[in-house]
């Protein structure tokens, strides 16, 4: 049995994904998602579940920037989950919900529903939790508060609250794509349905030279290779230093990807490989309300 660790407590959106790709292993809640990672550095577990991006709020910052700059970790396997959120109050206060006098969630959470808190509830603060169930939880353990929180239906079970408004989500396509991080390379295949091959690569360019990105996107566009994602962080070495990740639309094979990191090494770039993976849907069942 694998020791999973996840952003906790029970009942997050990661929780979800975790039981339903690794149903027979241990699951190991964290605090944080920086947690998680240093867990499986730290030998406390063996593969660890981090959010990485949102259809709605976009990058998880906190995941790459972490794995980039702290955590020597591979991308061994990918979870894509729908995600629905709502609006959940302890049953005392159930009747007035509308008079809540806090809400509280996971930041990416909150964003996810802007619009809904902007017209059902216009002006009451937001309170930054560490995830969706830590908010849940809390709400659970002050019943003499008129607070809420957003979270899923699980948690409103798993806390005994009730959801007062379902779907709060403000677009209809909220999906969030989980990673599946490792100290090893070993591949991970689930029974799952599968969404396609993908290598993550971190790319540094020469310092300023012009047309240098021009020449990177170059190197996958002329061996037809297609990206799926490419963005920028800060490298955390001065203003305007920045380190691009990009997602390959395939695993690594035995020329094209590797002629690729190969150019751009002859053009002055550092390429990383922080995996090569299959994807997997997961949370297919629509959660109960
Ligand atoms: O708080 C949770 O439930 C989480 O699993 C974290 C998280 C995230 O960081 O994006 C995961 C999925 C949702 O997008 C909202 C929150």
């Amino acid at each position: 049995m694998r020791k999973i660790a996840f952003l906790g407590p029970a009942a997050t959106f990661t929780d979800i994904a975790v039981s339903d790709a690794f149903p027979d292993d241990e699951r190991i809640p964290c605090v944080t998602i920086p947690e998680c990672m240093d867990f499986v550095l730290e030998g406390k577990a063996d593969l660890a579940v981090v959010p990485i991006e949102n259809a709605l709020e976009g990058t998880v910052n906190m995941t790459i920037d972490h794995l980039f700059h702290e955590a020597d970790l591979t991308i061994v396997g990918e979870l894509t989950a729908p995600i629905q959120q709502h609006l959940l109050v302890h049953p005392d206060h159930a009747p007035q919900w509308k008079e809540v006098g806090r809400v509280l969630s996971h930041p990416h959470a909150i964003a996810q529903c802007h619009k809904f808190l902007n017209r059902e509830l216009y002006g009451i603060p937001t309170q930054q939790m560490t995830s969706t169930a830590a908010a849940a939880k809390y709400v659970n353990e002050h019943p003499e508060q008129c607070i809420a929180a957003i979270a899923n239906s699980l948690s409103a079970e798993e806390y005994g609250l009730v959801v007062v408004q379902t779907d709060i989500h403000d677009y209809h396509f909220n999906h969030t794509r989980f990673l599946v991080l490792s100290k090893t390379h070993e591949e991970l295949t689930f029974p799952l349905p599968q969404t396609g091959g993908k290598t993550t690569i971190v790319v540094t360019l020469p310092t300023d030279r012009p047309g240098s990105l021009h020449q990177v996107l170059a190197t996958f566009a002329w061996r037809n290779l297609n990206l799926e994602k490419i963005e920028s962080r800060p490298l955390k070495t001065g203003l305007g230093n920045y380190f691009f990740i990009i997602d390959v639309a395939q695993r690594i094979d035995d020329v094209l990807v590797p002629g690729a990191f190969a150019e751009m090494e002859a053009l002055g770039c550092k390429v990383q490989v922080l995996g090569s993976y299959y994807g997997y849907e997961v949370g297919q069942t629509p959660s109960k309300i």
